[in-house]
């Protein structure tokens, strides 16, 4: 790829909370600005590079560039996973990023192990946890039945509500799966499996981003490039010391 290492930046948007929060790998999305400016050789697939926050330090990252489900595979979508743990969002705020190197095509739901699972499967299963949980003498009656139980946020409930009858919302860790990781329940539905791979497949990324990121080539990058602070206009390019030749002008 001709256009690594790729330098750009953007305000952090709201994406679609499928919940990736929850899952413990929060990941920033970049408006359709940076999204659309792409090079056509970065194509998708998940990245490895630095980032940073405002005028924040610099850390390790890991990006997922995407065609979002939410819009029926229509968008693509950049979003970043920084490999620090912040206090609190950072929505709003300016993410500088400097994708460095490739680490593996996006996979399909299919090639990370997902179990297709028809309605009728998943109706039977629903049945079952909540005859399951009703059962369950440790509870109160109230938390028998209680929604917020499995922690769904509202925007999870609400998807549920708009494609499920309120008695099958009971089921819900299992239908946390298919709200986070499939474009809706009238898509194909995937089970526990298809988290628990993704989340490997991620774990996996962020490690080998850490590795990468301690070789010699890639810290002399980051030291020689990083934008230490974030200029006031938003077209600016990275506003360092560097006089190398190997200062990065791309993207925004
Ligand atoms: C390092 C990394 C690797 C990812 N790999 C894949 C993948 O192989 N296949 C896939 O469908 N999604 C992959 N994703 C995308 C996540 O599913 C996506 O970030 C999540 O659905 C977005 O949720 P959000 O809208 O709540 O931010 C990856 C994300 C990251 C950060
Ligand atoms: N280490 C991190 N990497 C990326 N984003 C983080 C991180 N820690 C906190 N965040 C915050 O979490 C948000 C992403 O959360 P997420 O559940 O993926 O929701 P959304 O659907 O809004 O993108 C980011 O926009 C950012 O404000």
């Amino acid at each position: 790829m001709k256009s690594l290492p790729y330098f750009c930046r953007g305000e952090v948007i709201r994406g679609f909370g499928r919940g990736s929060k929850e899952l413990g790998i929060p990941t920033a999305n970049f408006p359709d600005s940076v999204v659309d400016n792409l090079p056509a050789d970065i194509g998708t697939g998940i990245y490895y590079g630095w980032a940073c926050v405002g005028n924040g330090d610099v850390y390790k990252m890991v990006m997922s560039i995407g065609w979002n489900p939410y819009y029926k595979n229509t968008k693509k979508s950049m979003e970043t996973h920084v490999i620090h743990t912040f206090k609190e969002d950072f929505y709003g705020e300016i993410l500088s990023v400097v994708m460095v190197g490739y680490i593996r095509p996006e996979r399909s739901y299919d090639s990370l192990g997902m179990t297709t699972l028809s309605h009728s499967y998943i109706h039977a299963y629903t049945q079952t946890a909540i005859f399951a949980r009703s059962q369950r003498s440790d509870l109160s009656q109230a938390s028998r039945f209680d929604l917020y139980y499995f922690s769904l946020t509202p925007t999870l409930l609400s998807t549920l509500y708009a494609h499920y009858s309120d008695i099958t919302l009971v089921f819900v860790h299992f239908a946390h799966t298919l709200c986070v990781f499939s474009d809706g329940f009238s898509a194909s539905l995937s089970s526990l499996f298809l988290v628990e791979a993704l989340i490997t497949a991620i774990s996996n990324d962020i490690e080998e981003a850490k590795a990468k990121l301690e070789l010699p080539e890639h810290l002399k990058l980051r030291k020689d490039n990083f934008f230490t602070s974030v200029p006031s206009s938003s077209s600016a390019a990275p506003s360092t010391a560097a006089s190398t030749s190997q200062t990065i002008m791309n993207g925004h």
